[in-house]
């Protein structure tokens, strides 16, 4: 059987692996499940058999695969795969080079590459389109199954510069597939980061092993990433931009959820700001829960309308970070996510990455210098963990802004003397494939907010911090459709009419303190957005 190459669906892939067989199945018990539940590509990947025992695996595989009218691909060997008439091969860059691979295969065989950087999509795009009809994009994250790697996890921002690459070298026949410690917790976010930075394409498949391979339940597991891959949302490909900004009265039903919906809202944050963080979170109707406990993080993140503020200011364990990523991530509640100094020393870029590269956010806020550093705009290291001193336009970082919005699939903000908010998380269901929404970071809806400078804001402790945890509690807040933009300039819009209700009450720092939460707790149940001071005006 022959399989016309454009009719491959690449959206869920299953390499074999028979040394993490749970006792009880076999690599045919395997296979098959994964067929009957939603795989759509099977390649025979069994590194430690001889070679006869490897083609009467091969071939059965192959008899289960006919039987679900899905191409077979065998990892490396190119004589087995021609000895069984396989429909294909993968082959990384230690294995035979791809020209001869294509002489001896011919021309209808599927033939997939490893790459893990730009410049081998430069020399596949060299090659033309009659020679790599796929390619396997990882490491995305750490495994333990591919034995001995050669470089180091890529992660989502690492396949994105492989898919700007296929762009840039017009390599438009060559399809992709993201490999590499994929699971349930991390696959809706590679799908949906995964997006050329033109967003004409996403990743065409996920490609892994253990996730099914190692399951006592492959069935079960192989629904769970069929269902996940089904339903996520993806960014740019196929979507529509989302026209609509926020109002006085979207904003009014903002803070009517989040009155009636009372968001636990989880802080990983420093020291300083746990306290006022907690009084504002109060203010806002919301329950404040400080908690760096590991153990307790998916209990917490099932909570109804939790939310989680991770503010890296804080010094918990990486892993315990890290988990708490997971635990929301996994049931879809929103993080908000604050890189406090973000690049002001190793080890905070090093965290800061690591973490921006490991979740999703539903929101990324930052001041003028950390905003501009994540879109790449200034890579002066930043000084101290204050914005930097230089003063920086208008234009300059309202486009910092939509560039780290569109980059991460999220609400970035931006504060400073001017606050900007870019969308770049629109909805509309799209399916795997290469898109042509063509949607660019400066086609993102972005605002500016204006309300006056307010000086005494620096001068107390935690006022950025508790900027997040007003975002926190107004997305956490949200019922299942309500707008994410709305809620964090909503967010900001009453953060800094309060700000400046409370400079105009305070005799100093001291009494600003307080009189902000009660500016914060007065504007809030009033719920009167169209009063407010600080306004918004498009910015596109
Ligand atoms: C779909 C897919 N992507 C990548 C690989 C890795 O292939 P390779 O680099 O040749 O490494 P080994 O699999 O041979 O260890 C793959 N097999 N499949
Ligand atoms: C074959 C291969 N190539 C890069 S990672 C990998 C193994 C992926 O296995 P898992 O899905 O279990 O992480
Ligand atoms: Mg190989």
């Amino acid at each position: 059987m022959v399989f016309a190459k454009e009719d491959v669906n690449y959206s869920l892939y299953l390499v074999t692996d028979s040394t993490m067989l749970p006792p009880g199945t076999t690599l045919y018990s395997q296979v098959e499940a994964g067929l009957k539940n939603g795989v759509t590509l099977v390649q025979i990947r069994e590194k430690d058999t001889e070679t006869g025992s490897f083609i009467e695996e091969a071939l059965d595989v192959q008899k289960i695969c006919k039987k679900y009218n899905v191409p077979l691909i065998i990892n490396d060997r190119i004589d087995v795969a021609m000895a069984i008439d396989a429909d294909g091969v993968h082959v990384g860059q230690q294995d035979m080079p791809i020209p001869m691979v294509r002489k001896l295969l011919g021309p209808s065989k599927i033939i997939g590459w490893s790459v893990g950087k730009p410049s081998e999509v430069e020399t596949l795009a060299k090659w033309g389109p009659d020679m790599v009809d796929y390619i396997g994009v990882g490491t995305l994250f750490p495994t333990l199954t591919k034995k001995n790697p050669k470089k180091s996890p890529m992660g989502p921002q690492g396949a994105i510069a492989v898919l700007d690459a296929l762009e840039e070298y017009k390599a438009s026949w060559c399809r992709t597939v993201g490999i590499g410690g994929l699971h349930p917790d991390n696959i809706q976010r590679v799908i949906s980061q995964c997006v050329a930075t033109n967003g004409k394409r996403s990743l065409d498949g996920i490609s892994l092993v253990s996730d099914i391979m190692a399951a006592p339940d492959a069935c079960a597991a192989t629904v769970r990433l069929r269902e996940m891959i089904d339903r996520t949302k993806y960014q740019f490909v196929d979507c529509e931009l989302n026209e609509s900004f926020p109002t006085a009265v979207s904003i009014k039903s903002v803070i009517s959820q989040v009155s009636s919906n009372r968001p636990l809202v989880q802080h990983v944050t420093n020291k300083v700001h746990q306290n006022f963080g907690a009084n504002v979170t109060l203010a806002l109707g919301s329950s404040p829960i400080m908690s760096e406990i590991q153990s307790e993080v998916s209990e917490l993140a099932r909570i109804p309308n939790a939310s989680l503020l991770l503010n890296t200011g804080s010094v918990a364990p990486i892993e315990m970070l890290k988990a708490a990523i997971n635990a929301y991530n996994e049931v879809n509640r929103p993080i908000t996510f604050d890189p406090v100094g973000y690049s002001a020393t190793e080890t905070r870029l090093c965290l800061n990455n690591n973490l921006l590269t490991y979740g999703q956010f539903a929101c990324i806020k930052g001041n003028s210098s950390e905003i501009l550093f994540l879109a790449k705009l200034n890579n002066d290291k930043m000084k101290g963990v204050d914005a930097g001193s230089g003063k920086n336009d208008d234009a300059l970082l309202a486009r910092a802004t939509q560039i780290v919005a569109f980059k991460y699939k999220t609400i970035a903000v931006c504060t400073g003397e001017h606050d900007f908010i870019a969308d770049g998380t629109f909805g509309g269901e799209c399916k795997l494939s290469s898109g042509t929404a063509g949607v660019t970071a400066e086609g993102l809806p972005c605002v500016m907010i204006e309300n006056g400078s307010i000086p005494i804001m620096g001068d107390i402790t935690a006022s950025g911090c508790s900027l997040g945890s007003t975002i926190a509690s107004f997305v956490g807040g949200l019922d299942p459709t309500g707008n994410l933009f709305d809620a964090v300039v909503g967010a900001v819009l009453l953060y800094k009419t309060a700000g400046k209700l409370a400079s105009t009450r305070c005799q100093g720092s001291g009494s600003f303190h307080v009189q902000l939460i009660d500016a914060l707790y007065q504007l809030f149940h009033e719920n009167k957005p169209e009063k407010w001071s600080a306004s918004l005006k498009k910015f596109n």
